[in-house]
């Protein structure tokens, strides 16, 4: 259908709009470039779900495009035996604009297919929605977030019973069945009075708060730590004006520490992120608000998670004691480094434990792992496959998960979350600094610490933007480019070994052998002869390719000039 066609079925359907959803209708129209964009095609499900700027049509974040995925799943759900469709579905929401709305509509829709739903009674971290999953033995989840991205968006997860987002078969059948509503409009819905009163609808909240909060306290590796330490830890914390602000101060007081300054306006629901560009924790100018606070009571760190509080970014005070925010992948190895020790000191360290990582992340927490006889397991880019390979660990008992991470700021230490859970990972840096602090040391201290053990391993990830309509086929073909003409130097340094994640085959000293031990996923990773490794992407979130560099020297001097060089001469090479 064209998209002229497919605005027309839209305007056909108007007396099922919202309001908002009426006028954005009417004002899109006066812009062809966008009309064309939002209604020439369908959304994709990618690295985690749909995420796109919300608005009319089918290429759109809105009720019907929503509606659409959860008429798919329940449609997956009416195969199921009526035991397995009666455990329902659990559904919770960020603070963006319509997420509570469209959280509400999912319910409804699913309602209609007699599946109970537990509804969060309001906004809920993703960790706890993957956690309730399973407290409640439900079937499902649904996510409505966008995640870290800006106001204009909104996204919507599926997970699975295991508490993880929906591996990609289980998601196949759910496309499928979308695939043949061709009509958005028909999906039908049972009405909340009605589905209230049937009992397929449950709101909850308190319960579960309380239920994720007492597994929470299990996450500490020395409590003794936090008792005699955490009093004096200062830690400015703020939840860029999402979920996070549910439950932090319970979080942190749980587990002794009390000095806990949160920023105050950023701690306001506030679905236009209005004192930030974009709630995204891993860029400096997110922190502005709270480094100012940070340096009025003299805080030792500062802590920042995302609107559905399952990333976290962190600010460290440098030897001139001014804030740094670190990288996803100093986080992991400051993480890595502080569980494998304190685990090792106490006796903890159980034989056959693992960290997972994704394949795009850093080799520092691998070569951590390593000096603790810890084995460190690559998955490719997605929470998911963490998910995965922690149920395979528990499955096959061949091992005992510690610590799983991404370069994108997600990180899990405790599997009672299959996905990653900024809530953690705030209580284990806030124990990590506690650590240090002890020592009258700064975590900047423990990342340069590592360092010079380990190595100045440093990445840096770029991206480059394909908008618009024809930008997945620009990024295919540009993925496609590098596979028919394989690179041989860059920078004249030799690439040593190619692995091609689509094709599976890995060539290297002219031979090529095919590898299966992870799914097809479109990534290319070169390895140069110096040790720097590079791998080049499409974002499963966001019209980018990402390219990710990595090298290891013995300064950090050094490291920022290679990765600098050598991000330039692959760029030079993608914009020829
Ligand atoms: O690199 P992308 O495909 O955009 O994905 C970036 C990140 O997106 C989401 O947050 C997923 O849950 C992560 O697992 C993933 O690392």
């Amino acid at each position: 259908m064209n998209w002229q066609d497919n605005i027309a079925i839209w305007q056909a359907n108007q007396e099922k709009l919202p309001d908002y959803l009426k006028k954005e209708l009417t004002n899109i129209q006066t812009n062809q470039a966008q009309a064309e964009e939002a209604f020439s095609t369908d959304l994709e499900f990618g690295t985690a779900g749909m995420r796109a700027i919300m608005g009319p049509g089918s290429n759109r974040l809105n009720l019907f495009t929503v509606g659409q995925a959860t008429e798919g799943l329940a449609r997956l759900m009416d195969k199921l035996s009526d035991t397995e469709k009666k455990r329902g579905v659990v559904i919770s929401y960020d603070s963006r604009f319509h997420s509570a709305e469209f959280a509400t509509h999912c319910a409804q829709i699913l309602g209609n297919h007699h599946i109970p739903v537990f509804l969060f009674d309001a906004l809920r971290p993703t960790p706890e929605l993957s956690f309730a999953i399973r407290h409640l033995k439900a079937y499902a989840g649904i996510m409505i977030t966008a995640s870290h991205n800006s106001k204009e968006y909104n996204g919507y997860k599926i997970y699975g019973e295991d508490g993880g987002q929906m591996p990609p078969k289980h998601v196949q059948i759910v496309v499928d069945e979308m695939a043949k509503i061709t009509n958005l409009f028909e999906v039908e819905t049972a009405s909340v009075t009605e589905l209230e009163s049937s009992g397929l609808l449950t709101y909850i909240g308190e319960d579960v708060d309380q239920a994720y909060l007492a597994k929470l306290k299990t996450v500490s590796i020395n409590e003794e730590l936090n008792k005699s330490q955490g009093e004096d830890l200062k830690i400015v914390y703020t939840p860029l004006h999402g979920t996070g602000k549910m439950l932090y101060r319970q979080v942190f007081e749980m587990n002794h520490f009390k000095q806990v300054y949160v920023v105050a306006k950023q701690a306001i629901l506030d679905p236009g992120f209005s004192t930030i560009k974009t709630p995204n924790p891993e860029f400096m100018e997110t922190f502005d608000l709270a480094k100012k606070q940070a340096d009025e009571v003299e805080a030792d760190l500062i802590i920042a998670t995302d609107p559905d509080a399952d990333r976290l970014g962190v600010a460290v005070r440098n030897s001139q004691q001014k804030f740094e925010v670190l990288t996803g992948n100093q986080i992991a190895a400051i993480v890595t480094q502080y569980i494998l020790e304190s685990r090792h000191q106490l006796g903890q360290l159980e034989p056959n434990s693992e960290i997972v990582k994704s394949i795009v992340s850093s080799e520092l927490p691998a070569k951590i792992a390593a000096d603790y006889e810890v084995t460190c397991c690559d998955v490719l880019t997605g929470f998911k496959y963490i998910g995965e390979e922690i149920e395979r660990l528990n499955e096959t008992q061949s091992g005992h998960f510690l610590f799983g991470f991404e370069e994108s700021y997600g990180y899990l230490l405790k599997d009672f979350v299959r996905d990653k859970d900024a809530m953690q990972a705030a209580l284990i840096l806030a124990e990590t600094a506690a650590f240090y602090k002890d020592q009258n040391k700064t975590l900047y201290d423990a990342m340069q610490e590592i360092y010079q053990k380990y190595g100045y391993f440093v990445e840096k990830t770029c991206s480059f933007e394909f908008e618009g309509l024809d930008g997945a086929k620009k990024m295919k073909q540009l993925m496609q480019n590098l596979r028919s003409q394989l690179l041989t130097e860059l920078n004249g340094t030799p690439i040593v070994k190619i692995e091609d994640y689509l094709n599976q085959v890995c060539h290297q000293d002219q031979n090529t052998q095919v590898f299966t031990e992870y799914p097809k996923a479109d990534v290319l990773k070169y390895y140069l002869a110096d040790g720097t490794w590079l791998a080049l992407r499409p974002s499963g979130t966001e019209p980018k390719v990402k390219l990710y560099v990595g090298v290891e020297t013995d300064s950090q001097q050094a490291a920022d000039t290679k990765i600098e060089n050598y991000q330039q001469a692959f760029s030079d090479l993608m914009t020829q």
